[in-house]
């Protein structure tokens, strides 16, 4: 039994419906009449819950199953006729058997593809498929021929001994056939309501065949994206450019300030402490032996570079290079030097000097180390025994320990003196401390430290610019993530209306949502991902064509993974936007759209 209770429904000034009180039986075919714009639609959009903006009480049971039979059909044009008929079973864990008397010869065309009546018919058999006790029918037969309208009232009729059949039409000669009871309305008010016969009563047949579909959502989903093929590129298109302007901004700023970062922290002096005696007397070679890094630093004397000519020294044949030799322990090419006539190379000095390629071909070849001293330069002939793998942004090379002042011993003929000593360190700052307390005749000083604070400070006040810089980028990506994800969303508003009144709840909704920004966030990333790995490699080759600067633009994992959580968030936050707005909506008002 269903009870209406003073229902009362405006649309702003306009009273649609006026005190509508009645009681309506179980089972049974009662018709609803009356002159177009009395309320009809608005009273079967209001039992089937789809409209929440009236007063007064609609009471039925809770476990009560309404259909209605849409006026405008409102099938879903992503499904197929199939699919539209089971949108029940999307919802609900049950499923029942198809009964496709009315669809059977177009169940598997798309909506788009039908003529009116197919539509209808499709509708139809969307109301009754998942045998419910209630059917609000509103002008089922409107676009029907007479014969297809005969066959839709016969099957209403059967029924409505076992259903209540709510019946909405203009055409009386059907009214007056198949009503037990007719109930005439009028400016929103019922004037007349006439019993005719009672029907009798069966019980209803259980249709279900209890086979569940198994992740009804993600198909549902998948299908919404398959079914739009067209669009679901687009829109992943549009959100793979709106993430690829954001990767390769933070991507192009992280590696633009590493190459910053090391080209100039590659000028600054390394983790070093620097020593000397008290007295200022020269130090000799023995001094802290014991320290495994240790350098000296040889007054007065310039190494002023390699070069091929042994014969001549030419300033634009020999290198610059830093004297802060350096040891390495692995080498790509050849061995480590092993008398002071050997040297080893770093790689990026490798490549100049064998201009960029074969490297190899060094090895065992000999070049001349130019020293200056006193307005002198003189060169020592040694060979080249090994490469490593390091890459500097000056040159530098690897000698045997000791080497530069034996070297300097054998060419100026006099034995070098040296007031600065350098020891290096790697993790353990205490040393400092320690040395202090064990060589009280020597002054300790720690070297780069606070440089190298500075330096990091600065370089993140850079990578801030940087990004700054970029801001109007980063601004635009947003706004079009969270555009295009709202207006998906509210592209779906209709549909989601349709499916409320087959079941959809608000969990429905946001389990589909979130399978949608899954879906199409994931294609979209790994599209964009691929198209800047692309750009990275084209750009890493040119860069260095068209410029000097060693820039080199690297796959950073750590801001794509955050990047990858940030846009995922904000996909799924513009989508929740929106779905909690449309949840506010009233479905019936949603559906009296065109
Ligand atoms: N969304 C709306 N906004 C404003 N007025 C509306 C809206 N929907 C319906 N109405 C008005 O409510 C009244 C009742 O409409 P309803 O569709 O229920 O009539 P009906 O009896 O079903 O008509 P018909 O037989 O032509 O389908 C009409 O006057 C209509 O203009």
């Amino acid at each position: 039994m269903i009870q209406l209770k003073s229902i009362n429904k405006r649309y702003l000034h306009e009273h649609v419906l006026e005190n509508i009180t009645c009681t309506l039986p179980d089972t049974g075919f009662v018709s609803l009449v009356g002159p177009s714009g009395c309320g009809k639609s608005t009273l079967l959009h209001i039992i089937a819950g789809l409209d929440h903006d009236y007063s007064g009480e609609v009471i039925y049971e809770k476990n009560k199953k309404v259909s209605i039979i849409f006026q405008d059909f409102h099938l879903i044009p992503w499904l197929s006729i199939n699919n539209n008929i089971r949108l029940y079973d999307y919802f609900h864990k049950s499923s029942y058997i198809l009964d496709e008397t009315l669809t059977k010869q177009f169940k598997n065309t798309s909506v788009n593809d039908l003529s009116l009546g197919q539509r209808q018919r499709a509708a139809i058999e969307r109301a009754l498929y998942y045998d419910p006790d209630i059917v609000l029918c509103d002008e089922p037969t409107a676009s029907l021929d007479p014969d297809n309208a005969e066959r839709v009232l016969k099957i209403l009729k059967q029924r409505s001994h076992s259903s209540l059949v709510l019946f909405v039409s203009h055409d009386e000669v059907l009214v007056k056939q198949y009503s037990d009871r007719i109930i005439e309305m009028k400016d929103g008010c019922i004037i007349k309501d006439t019993l005719i016969k009672k029907t009798e009563s069966y019980p209803r047949e259980n249709h279900t065949n209890n086979k569940p579909r198994h992740f009804p959502i993600l198909k549902l989903t998948i299908q919404s994206f398959l079914s739009s093929r067209k669009r679901f590129f687009q829109m992943s298109f549009s959100l793979s450019i709106a993430l690829l302007c954001l990767m390769m901004t933070f991507t192009f700023t992280f590696s633009f300030r590493n190459t910053i970062y090391q080209y100039l922290s590659s000028l600054i002096p390394q983790k070093s402490i620097t020593y000397k005696l008290r007295n200022d007397d020269p130090l000799s070679l023995t001094h802290f032996n014991e320290a495994s890094y240790h350098y000296l630093n040889l007054d007065d004397y310039d190494l002023m570079g390699i070069s091929h000519n042994s014969q001549r020294y030419q300033k634009n044949d020999v290198l610059f290079i830093s004297d802060d030799s350096s040891y390495t322990t692995h080498y790509i090419y050849g061995r480590a030097p092993q008398n002071n006539d050997e040297i080893a190379v770093p790689l990026s000095t490798a490549r100049k000097l064998a201009q960029k390629n074969k490297v190899n071909t060094l090895l065992n070849t000999t070049w001349t180390i130019y020293y200056k001293h006193q307005l002198k330069i003189k060169g020592k002939e040694v060979k080249i025994v090994g490469i490593s793998p390091q890459t500097y942004n000056y040159d530098a090379f690897y000698m045997y320990e000791y080497a530069n002042y034996h070297w300097i011993e054998s060419i100026f003929n006099q034995r070098p003196t040296a007031r600065y000593g350098m020891l290096k360190y790697k993790e353990d700052k205490s040393i400092i401390d320690s040395l202090k307390k064990n060589y009280p005749e020597y002054e300790f000083k720690a070297m780069g430290e606070s440089t190298q604070k500075t330096f990091n400070q600065n370089m993140n006040r850079i990578q801030m610019v940087l990004v700054l810089f970029s801001i109007l980028t980063i601004l635009s990506s947003i706004f079009m993530i969270m555009e295009i994800m709202i207006l998906h969303a509210m592209h779906l508003k209709k549909d989601h209306a349709i499916m409320k009144a087959y079941g959809e709840k608000k969990k429905h909704i946001f389990k589909m949502s979130f399978c949608q920004c899954l879906i199409l966030h994931s294609y979209s990333y790994v599209t964009a991902s691929l198209i800047l790995l692309g750009i990275m490699k084209i750009m890493n080759q040119i860069i260095p064509q068209i410029t000097d600067f060693p820039m080199h633009i690297t796959f950073q994992p750590l801001i794509m993974l955050i990047l990858w959580i940030g846009s995922f968030l904000l996909v799924c936050f513009s989508t929740l936007f929106s779905i909690l707005y449309i949840i506010k909506l009233n479905p019936s008002r949603i559906l009296k759209m065109r």
